[in-house]
């Protein structure tokens, strides 16, 4: 198993609260699930559901409070295996405009995880950025530029890039795909799929968008109020979703058909 999470669960201290004696609000409640490598796990659930806590506490991003996280086989939690594995799990968030420092070039932005890891000679890494730029299909000539120089879509394919020079074997895609145009989220949902493949990944794939979910997952969890309230083995199979919450997702999705 490449992934599994033990009755996870991770609360914040609601704001407003003092320091001692806050109360404190469950993001993640109990969560256990896995993830065998070069699959993909959907994640599903309606806003505030903790879709995007239990992805941080993947990569590592926030601690639970209680349970467990394995990876390959180690508890991510002990600080040694953590130090060792944890480049391997990366995450990818929606807005792509945040997560990057727009004074950066974009050869600096995806040269940032291999210079942490690797010494490259100049001629090296400006290779290394145009080899990744040219695998999210992007022109490696477009590392000179800055990142107002280029489209949300494009912006989006640097920060795969950045996530892809950590050389991860797994990926967390927070909404990444979800503020892009229909058209262009079907262009990444297959760059998604063909990355996946070429580096033999394994991905956990959070969104709002059950027909992305349905071409790229391999199982799916619905997520309500920070528990799992169902696991579809199959997530091709949308219409075998039972519970209440996952038939609201549903009824969305083809709400949202019907009216475009
Ligand atoms: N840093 C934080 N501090 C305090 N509360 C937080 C923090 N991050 C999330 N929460 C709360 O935890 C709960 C779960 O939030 P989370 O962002 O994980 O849900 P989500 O399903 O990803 O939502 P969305 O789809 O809107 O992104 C929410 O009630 C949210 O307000």
């Amino acid at each position: 198993m490449s992934l599994e999470l033990i009755e996870v669960s991770k609360s914040y201290r609601l704001s407003g609260q003092s320091l001692f004696r806050a109360k404190r609000e469950m993001a993640v409640m109990n969560v256990s699930c896995s993830l065998e490598e070069g699959r993909t796990l959907g994640i599903v659930g309606s806003s505030g559901s903790g879709k995007s806590t239990l992805g941080k506490l993947i990569v590592g991003l926030v601690k639970p409070d209680a349970g467990d996280i394995r990876y390959k086989g180690e508890s991510l939690l002990r600080p040694q295996a953590r130090q060792r594995l944890f480049s391997e799990l990366q995450m990818v968030f929606q807005d792509s405009r945040s997560a990057v420092n727009s004074r950066m070039t974009i050869k600096d932005i995806v040269a940032e995880p291999i210079q942490h890891r690797e010494r490259l000679t100049s001629s090296q890494l400006t290779k290394r950025v145009g080899d990744l730029l040219t695998a999210v299909e992007l022109r490696p000539e477009e590392m000179n530029g800055y990142p107002h120089q280029i489209s949300g879509g494009q912006l989006q394919r640097v920060c795969i890039a950045r996530a892809l020079a950590a050389k991860p074997r797994l990926i967390v895609w927070d909404e990444a795909i979800s503020s892009l145009d229909a058209m262009t989220q079907w262009q990444m949902i297959q760059l998604l799929q063909r990355l996946q493949k070429e580096y033999a990944m394994s991905y956990v794939f959070i969104t709002h968008n059950l027909q992305a979910v349905r071409h790229l997952a391999d199982e799916l969890i619905v997520m309500s109020r920070g528990a799992v309230v169902e696991h579809l083995q199959d997530a091709k199979h949308l219409d075998q979703l039972r519970h209440p919450e996952s038939q609201r997702l549903v009824q969305a999705m083809l709400t949202s058909y019907r009216s475009t």
